[in-house]
């Protein structure tokens, strides 16, 4: 059933959206998912039911925001009102459409415009398209790289719509995220935590922390990586915290991945591959991931104890493999018994990964 839905929605991605003579505004100006995009990825990531039923959703707001943009665009109000079915742009993810009363964000839809060719309708190009601004470009020339993740981490706010419970991955950039998260911390009901870490500084800062049990699904999980290539799989578990990092990815509707460039990769593999074991089976392990044509090394600390997981477990970091197909690579490792998450992130790649460079924050959708 499922492949059906998918097929049906490729098809209409293909030969339909192309030609239907006009775009979403606000996806152009801010680069994220149309309604179509995450049909696709919610019906494949969460099955045929779920899916619909969020795609649903998706489409009540999309048409909620389609009769504010035309408020901005009265020439084309005839055209345009009331219309919105899958083949609408806008996505949902626009905090200000999930929040009654909060529209500054929905103003800045009337910057995108419209232009008329005949009866087909397109936008215009936005005004402000990522890197974000002449000041911010000037500004990041002389950041170091823990500026530009702070630089990103602001950035993900956007990402955030209010009154949800979201996902708060782990590490250096995922922490200064929550930092910022805790200035708008009134506009979430809460998160939940890939890791200790992550949960002692969201309650650090007066943030109400779910267990993963208590949530169904959340719609962002906003998360650092270890490298990141063009399509959006992800190393991750530098910071040991992919294991729970990977559950919480799974039941995200979107996970949009923060970073600075130097995490940008043609192909995965430069950063050692972090391979979460239960510690009886470290060896065993080790040495399939050897017959494999890696180079298993045992995760210690700087004293030389071994490093122990949330979970219990050891880390095997696996350097001198060149990761070319990162789903198949990723389900391999997965079957070893003993295994417990390989930090290869393709089957829960990222939708948006949002990037600290020298000129700015770059948007990508995968
Ligand atoms: O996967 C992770 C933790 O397990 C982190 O997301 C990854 O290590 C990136 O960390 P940082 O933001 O500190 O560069």
């Amino acid at each position: 059933m499922r492949w059906i839905f998918l097929s049906v929605i490729r098809f209409y991605q293909l030969y339909i959206s192309p030609h239907k003579g006009f775009e979403c505004a606000f996806r152009i100006h801010s680069g994220r998912a149309s309604c179509s995009k995450l049909g696709y990825r919610v019906i494949r990531r969460f099955g045929t039911l779920k899916g619909l039923i969020l795609l649903q959703q998706r489409l009540l707001r999309c048409t909620e925001a389609n009769k504010k943009l035309i408020q901005f665009s009265t020439p084309y109000k005839s055209q345009q009102a009331g219309f919105c079915d899958a083949s609408c742009d806008i996505p949902s993810d626009c905090a200000c459409f999930e929040l009654s009363g909060e529209i500054a964000n929905c103003i800045d839809i009337g910057s995108c415009g419209f232009t008329s060719k005949g009866n087909n309708l397109k936008y215009a190009r936005p005004l402000s398209i990522t890197p974000d601004s002449q000041s911010t470009f000037k500004a990041i020339k002389i950041m170091n790289q823990n500026e530009l993740k702070r630089l990103v981490a602001q950035k993900a706010i956007e990402y955030v719509p209010h009154n949800t419970i979201i996902g708060v991955g782990t590490g250096s950039t995922a922490d200064l995220f929550i930092d910022e998260l805790a200035l708008i911390k009134d506009k979430i009901i809460g998160a939940i935590a890939s890791s200790e870490r992550t949960k002692q500084r969201l309650e650090g800062h007066g943030i109400q922390v779910f267990d993963v049990n208590e949530v169904e699904s959340v719609p962002v999980y906003i998360d650092g990586a270890d490298e990141i290539d063009t399509e959006g799989n992800m190393i991750k578990g530098g910071g040991a915290a992919h294991t729970r990092e990977k559950i919480c990815a799974s039941i995200a509707e979107q996970f949009i991945c923060i970073a600075d460039a130097s995490k940008e990769v043609n192909i995965l593999g430069t950063f050692p591959l972090p391979v979460e074991v239960v510690p009886l089976a470290r060896e065993a392990v080790a040495r399939q991931l050897s017959d494999l044509g890696g180079r298993p090394v045992w995760r210690k600390h700087a004293d030389g104890t071994p490093l122990i997981t949330d979970n219990g477990c050891h880390i095997l970091d696996v350097h001198g493999l060149s990761i070319n197909e990162p789903l198949a690579l990723e389900i391999q490792l997965s079957i070893i018994p003993g295994v417990l998450t390989v930090g290869i992130f393709a089957q829960n790649a990222a939708d948006i990964a949002l990037i600290a460079t020298a000129e700015g924050v770059k948007t990508i959708s995968y």
